[in-house]
């Protein structure tokens, strides 16, 4: 899809399309729309950082507070976005066990307990190793520090689904400002879930949204690239 296209979109279309790059919340998309002409991938990321970045606390928080636990019940009960279940599976953290599957739910509820909002980070920029390592790290941050490290990848997450959509070729992240100070070693392995996928579970997985935004490419394709 090219900005041309972009730029001719109609709001409804502009918000099925871009309604998701912000899990579940296509407010933000809703206010960008107002905002076109974009010039580029970058013009249009940078006006939903933008927005984002101008929320009062109660909205950064909100932002954070749609997003599903990793491996959480979401996963489980099958109500995860596609966009969501995509990442999580490249993460591999559809194919954990049942150990692994405990620690992660237990390292959650304490991070949930001790700032108020879910452990967000870029699924897709990590792996099932290092999804529950940074989990550990994070509980012992500050909360001011520990939002705005979690706002940074809720942008990563952005920038990463606008590019798919964008078909922009592989994403590329590259640490920008803004993205909040959170460590990149952590983070060096993407698509590395992909190996964990059983072909049943890869499979079975395809149809699972239950959000009515389009999926980023399906994670066949995705799986194949
Ligand atoms: N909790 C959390 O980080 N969830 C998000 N991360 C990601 O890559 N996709 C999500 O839904």
């Amino acid at each position: 899809m090219d900005m041309e296209k972009v730029n001719s979109m109609g709001f409804g279309e502009f918000v099925d399309v871009f309604g998701n790059v912000i899990e579940k919340c296509p407010l933000v998309a809703a206010a960008v729309w107002s905002q076109r002409p974009f010039s580029g991938l970058e013009d249009l990321e940078k006006h939903f950082f933008d927005f984002i970045d101008a929320l009062p606390r109660s909205g950064l928080e909100g932002i954070l507070r749609c997003h599903p636990e990793l491996a959480g019940r979401d996963l489980q009960q099958g109500t995860l976005t596609a966009e969501s279940l995509r990442e999580q599976s490249q993460a591999g953290l559809i194919s954990l066990d049942a150990d692994d599957v405990l620690r992660l739910q237990q390292l959650n509820a304490l991070y949930r307990k001790r700032f108020g909002f879910p452990f967000v980070l870029a699924a897709r920029l990590s792996d099932r190793a290092a999804v529950p390592r940074e989990l550990a790290r994070r509980l012992h941050c500050q909360p001011e520090s520990e939002l705005r490290t979690a706002l940074g990848e809720v942008k990563k997450i952005c920038h990463l689904r606008l590019e798919d959509l964008l078909g922009a070729g592989p994403a590329s992240v590259e640490p920008r400002r803004g993205w909040g100070s959170e460590r990149q070693q952590d983070a060096p392995q993407r698509g590395l879930g992909a190996a964990h996928l059983s072909p049943e579970v890869g499979s079975g997985l395809e149809g699972q949204s239950s959000h009515p935004h389009k999926a980023s490419g399906d994670l066949k394709q995705s799986h194949e690239q």
